[in-house]
C-alpha cells in the first residue's frame, strides 16, 4: 500500500526558475526510499515539500491517500504526529540547555500523547543503542555519532507512519557513519523511511528503491538493485562511480 505519493510536483522558490520539475514517485508503507542527487538538484527543497514547510506550486502529494495540506494547520497538527525527521547536524538541533530525557520527549509533549513519557523514551534511547541512563545527561557529554542517536531517538519516540531524513549522517566521521547506518537499517525495517542524501553509498546500503535527481528533474528511479546493477543514466553511472570504497575491517 502506498503511503506516500508524490504526483507531477513542480515548485520554484519566490523569484527564480523551477527548482522541481515533474517530479512522481510513491513510496510504499514500509519501504525505504532514497533521494539521491549532488548539491543543488533540489533534495532539501522536495523534503520541505514533504515536511509541509512549502506547498508546490503545480502536482500534488498525497500522503495516506489524502492530500498533504500544508496551509492548512489543523491537517498540519495531525501531519506531525505521523512524520517526523531527521536532520544533517547533531550539533545545532540539541538544546544545549536540557537534559536528554526532556529532548526526546519534547515530540510526545508538543503532539499532546498521552502516556509514560519517561518509559516511551527509555524505549527509543534504547533501540538506538543507549544506555537509559543517558536520560539524564546533556548533549554535550555525548559524542557527533551519539548526538545523531540521540536526534533518531526523538524522531522514532512517538512512532511515526513516516521518518524524512535530510543528510542525516553526512556529518559523521566515517567510522561512526556506518554505524548510524547499521541504526537507521535496523530501526528502519519498522517503518517507512524517505532518506535524502548526496552520497549514493549511504543510499544504496539504506533504501530498497532510489529516486535520481538532477537540477530538479528525475532522471532515473527504480530498485536499488536494478540501478546498481545497470545504472542507465550518465548522471547515476557518475553518481555510483563516486561510491568511496569502505576501507577493509571498518
Ligand atoms: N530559499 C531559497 N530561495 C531561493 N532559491 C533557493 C532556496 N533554497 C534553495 N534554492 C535553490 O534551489 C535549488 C535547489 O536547492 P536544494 O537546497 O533543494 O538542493 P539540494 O540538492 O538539497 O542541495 P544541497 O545538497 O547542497 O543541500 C538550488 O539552485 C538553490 O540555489
Amino acid at each position: 500500500m502506498t503511503l506516500l505519493s508524490v504526483e507531477n510536483v513542480g515548485f520554484s522558490y519566490r523569484s527564480g526558475k523551477p527548482v522541481l520539475e515533474d517530479i512522481s514517485f510513491t513510496v510504499p508503507r514500509g519501504a525505504n526510499v532514497g533521494l539521491v542527487g549532488e548539491s543543488g538538484s533540489g533534495k532539501s527543497t522536495l523534503l520541505r515539500l514533504l515536511l509541509g514547510l512549502d506547498s508546490p506550486q503545480k502536482g500534488r502529494i498525497l500522503f495516506d491517500g489524502a492530500p498533504l495540506e500544508a496551509r492548512s494547520s489543523g491537517y498540519m497538527r495531525s501531519y506531525r504526529k505521523r512524520v517526523q525527521a531527521v536532520f544533517q547536524d547533531p550539533y545545532s538541533s540539541l538544546d544545549p540547555s536540557h537534559r536528554i530525557l526532556r529532548i526526546i520527549t519534547e515530540p510526545l509533549r508538543a503532539l499532546k500523547i498521552p502516556g509514560d513519557h519517561r518509559q516511551m523514551a527509555t524505549k527509543a534511547i534504547t533501540a538506538v543503542g543507549l544506555a537509559p541512563d543517558s536520560l539524564e545527561r546533556y548533549p554535550h557529554q555525548f559524542s557527533g555519532g551519539q548526538r545523531q542517536r540521540i536526534a533518531i531517538a526523538r524522531a522514532i519516540v512517538a512512532r511515526p507512519d513516516l521518518v524524512l531524513a535530510d543528510e542525516a549522517v553526512s556529518a559523521l566521521d566515517l567510522s561512526t557513519r556506518i554505524r548510524v547506518v547499521d541504526l537507521f537499517e535496523e530501526i528502519s525495517e519498522a517503518m517507512t523511511m524517505v532518506f535524502v542524501s548526496h552520497d549514493m553509498g549511504v543510499v544504496a546500503a539504506l533504501c530498497d528503491q532510489i529516486v535520481v535527481l538532477d537540477k530538479g528533474r528525475i532522471v532515473e528511479a527504480g530498485l536499488t538493485n536494478d540501478i546498481l546493477r545497470a545504472p542507465k543514466h550518465p548522471y547515476t553511472q557518475s553518481l555510483l562511480a563516486s561510491i568511496p570504497r569502505m576501507p577493509a575491517g571498518s
